[in-house]
């Protein structure tokens, strides 16, 4: 008798799961943030910013078959003067102001967001959070000062330490690559342009950069709809850098906020590469050089979607974010959990110096010291950091939480566990539907690439 598994609800489960339908997003209404994304959820198809993860923050909501009415369409269009710009130039020539006075003469007002003399403005009142002194490394490094905008469900800025920012660039130069294209990653533009082995352009949501920056090095952008917000100058902008980069190759350096979805990133990740190529006529199936920064049970969701990146077992590490420091700083118990995900040869990233990365001799990498190679499953399997052991009935290689259950007839996490039970927050990695897992998706039976579910 086959026996009725049970469903159990769990807190983490917010909302039921809502897809991003994945298509060209130039014929969609507007926001104040760019275009919009065509969600669908079980109640139907709607269109929703691509920006704003807490929906209060930006309310613009549109039923799919409401924006086929020409009255919706005409009261979208206010849009088009709405959603803002900024005069680079304005800021640029400010910045060169600014730096011909002494460090103690220059300063930041964090309440204005803005970069001024200190004493030719009175308007910046005393509750006003000013910085002061700025000394000539720290205007050529505003992110090392600036305060973070740790707002998970917009900005989420968690920036790289100085070790995640060097293995960046080593891996850059083992690929003989000197162009990046810094797509939220602030400290690597900052690293790259006070180094002579590099050229690179910052695109970022957080507008103050363009206040440090000469207006072709800094491009105000939503990664989310691949959006600019000033426009065909800015595009041409980054035409340009990609055309020069072909003496010294080039690289998107890409680190989104990490509750960001999988869909549009990879998106935007397309759309970049159909201009690399076509600047470049390079064939069809040519992905631009990519190193994205992101969290390891991600893989599943980037690596159908774009079958052409790896992830790599080095942990990132981050300054400001206490659970992603190395362990031995008394962070997370298994290290960071961002990795790299990249379409550049794994080789190429050289952990020789660091004593927690061994080169597996199989695999020709370098992976963490608590990976094992599985002589089963033919590669080194850990994904969260701990050592996974192979299970023979299930044929793979699994979390050491596992154990094999005869009852249920697989491995399960040994905490709490009650047979046949599925509880929801484990579902599907790919569809987030109950009661299958990844390898059983049947979504992924006849894989369309193209639309796919990811986590709500
Ligand atoms: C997790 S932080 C990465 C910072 C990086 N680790 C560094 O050290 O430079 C996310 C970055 O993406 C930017 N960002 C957030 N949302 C964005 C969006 N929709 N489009 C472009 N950039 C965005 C943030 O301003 C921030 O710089
Ligand atoms: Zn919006
Ligand atoms: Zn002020
Ligand atoms: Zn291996
Ligand atoms: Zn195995
Ligand atoms: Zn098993
Ligand atoms: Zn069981």
């Amino acid at each position: 008798m086959v026996k009725k598994r049970k469903f159990v609800e769990t807190k983490s489960l917010k909302s039921p799961p809502v897809e991003v339908v994945i298509r060209d997003l130039t014929t969609h209404p507007l926001c104040l943030h760019g275009p919009t994304l065509l969600f669908s959820s079980e109640k139907g198809k709607y269109y929703s910013c691509s920006l704003c993860r807490n929906k209060k923050d930006c309310t613009l909501r549109i039923e799919e078959e409401d924006w086929k009415k020409e009255s919706v369409k005409k009261l979208n269009e206010k849009y088009y003067n709405l959603i803002p710009k900024i005069d680079k130039a304005t800021l640029w020539s400010n910045f060169n102001e600014v730096k011909t006075q002494h460090s103690s003469n220059r300063a930041y007002c964090n309440t204005c967001q803005e970069l001024y003399i200190l004493s030719q403005s009175k308007k910046h009142l005393k509750d006003h959070r000013v910085i002061t002194p700025l000394s000539d490394e720290q205007l050529t490094h505003p992110s090392s000062w600036l305060p973070a905008l740790n707002d998970d469900s917009v900005e989420a800025q968690y920036l790289f330490t100085k070790k995640s920012v060097s293995t960046v660039l080593g891996i850059l130069k083992n690929n003989k690559i000197r162009n990046i294209l810094c797509i939220g990653t602030p400290s690597i533009h900052e690293a790259a342009q006070s180094s002579q082995d590099f050229d690179s352009i910052l695109l970022d949501f957080d507008k103050r950069h363009a206040q440090f920056n000469p207006p072709k090095k800094f491009l105000w952008y939503n990664m989310f709809n691949n959006y600019l917000f000033n426009g065909n100058t800015d595009e041409n902008v980054l035409k340009n850098f990609i055309k020069k980069s072909r003496e010294g190759g080039i690289c998107v350096v890409m680190d989104p906020p990490f509750g960001g979805r999988v869909e549009p990133l990879v998106l935007a990740l397309r759309e970049m590469s159909d201009l690399y190529r076509k600047i470049f006529e390079k064939s069809e199936v040519e992905t631009i050089p990519v190193i994205w920064a992101f969290p390891y049970f991600s893989e599943p969701y980037i690596t159908n979607m774009m079958p052409e990146i790896k992830m790599h077992d080095y942990q990132v590490e981050y300054e400001n974010h206490k659970k992603f420091h190395n362990k031995s700083k008394g962070g997370r118990k298994f290290g960071s959990p961002v990795r790299f995900f990249t379409n550049l040869p794994l080789f190429t990233i050289d952990m020789s110096n660091d004593k927690n990365y061994k080169l597996c001799d199989k695999c020709k990498y370098w992976v963490s010291v608590s990976n094992n190679h599985c002589n089963k499953c033919k590669e080194c399997t850990s994904k969260n950091g701990m050592t996974y052991k192979h299970c023979n009935i299930c044929k793979r290689c699994v979390k050491p939480t596992f154990f094999h259950c005869q009852e249920c007839g697989r491995c399960c996490q040994q905490k709490g566990h009650e047979c046949n039970v599925v509880v929801q927050s484990q579902s599907c990695y790919n569809c987030q539907e109950k009661g299958h897992k990844q390898s059983d998706c049947p979504q992924l039976q006849g894989r369309n690439k193209k639309k796919k579910r990811i986590q709500a």
